[in-house]
């Protein structure tokens, strides 16, 4: 089921064009990776989804249609400004924020004592907010975004502040989420979280979309025309279709020549007996293309 429909949607602040002709779809049990540099128009893209910002041109649908106030109770957000009340206990905070959402009070106090478990926060259920530390209040917001199971949840950085164990709860959550139905945006500069956890991935910077797609397909779009390969022994010289070989910390790279076959040059080098431990055609990571394409190199989706 498509939860977000966005249709060529277009903002400016004053003169600056925020966000440029951007169109996209969410799907429920997805999760859609929102990629940029800074200032790329992503924190505008979901203020508009979220009926913060009204567009200047185009459409946004949320779940089958405009935005209203009851279907806020239907999504979740955890924006890039945390936005906790400091002065009360964590208990009361995360009571009143899920009440908000439209939540019964037997069914707050239900979720609740199971999150602060899961996120091993009860011991601090009446502390002050104010008094945690920020990856506890980071959680606490986690909680708060996700406790009134929303079809609909929009992250932005959703790790920051988290230690390695922490980050790994979140991603279980998030993966559970998915699972379960949950449609979610996720916003990050930290590509490698960006790689492991999301389905497909929307590159946007100066307001337009760059690169659109599922990751591995994208991965192998901007393919080089190298290989990596262990072997028992060191590679036989004058291998057709290899230009060099550089040997790297774990394994030989070899470049190979424009047009050369990877299917070619494993056949020779298997003819050749040679035992291979790995043999990959070197990929680029989502961070190498990111560059690749905020620095001029890429193509337009
Ligand atoms: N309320 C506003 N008033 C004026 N200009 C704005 C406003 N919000 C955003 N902009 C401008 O719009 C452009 C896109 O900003 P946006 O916050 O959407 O980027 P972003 O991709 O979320 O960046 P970051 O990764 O740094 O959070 C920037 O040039 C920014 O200065």
């Amino acid at each position: 089921m498509q939860v977000v429909q966005v249709e060529n949607i277009t903002k400016s602040f004053g003169n600056v064009r925020a966000v440029n002709g951007v169109s996209f779809t969410v799907e429920s049990g997805e999760i859609l990776g929102l990629i940029g540099p800074n200032g790329a128009g992503k924190t505008t893209t979901i203020r508009m989804l979220l009926d913060i910002f009204k567009p200047d041109s185009g459409s946004v649908a949320v779940l089958g249609g405009p935005m209203d106030e009851s279907k806020k109770n239907r999504v979740g957000y955890l924006p890039e400004e945390r936005g906790l009340y400091q002065d009360i206990s964590l208990e009361k905070c995360l009571v009143y924020l899920a009440s908000i959402k439209g939540m019964p009070a037997a069914l707050i106090e239900e979720r609740l004592t199971d999150y602060l478990q899961r996120f091993d926060l009860t011991e601090y259920r009446k502390r002050k907010v104010k008094d945690l530390s920020k990856g506890m209040q980071q959680k606490a917001q986690i909680i708060t975004t996700f406790i009134h199971q929303p079809q609909l949840v929009i992250v932005d950085e959703p790790f920051s502040a988290l230690d390695p164990l922490n980050t790994q709860m979140v991603k279980d959550l998030l993966r559970e989420e998915r699972a379960r139905g949950t449609a979610i945006i996720m916003s990050t500069h930290q590509m490698n979280q960006a790689e492991e956890l999301c389905d497909r991935i929307l590159l946007v910077d100066k307001g337009r979309i760059m690169l659109s797609g599922p990751i591995d397909q994208i991965r192998r779009q901007f393919a080089r025309p190298e290989i990596l390969i262990k072997s028992s022994a060191p590679l036989p010289a004058n291998i057709p279709g290899i230009q060099r070989i550089e040997i790297e910390n774990h394994h030989q790279r070899a470049f190979l020549e424009a047009g050369a076959s990877p299917q070619a040059v494993l056949n020779e080098i298997i003819q050749r007996g040679v035992l291979l431990d790995l043999f990959e055609v070197a990929q680029p990571t989502l961070d190498e293309i990111f560059i690749q394409v905020v620095t001029g190199g890429g193509t337009q989706a």
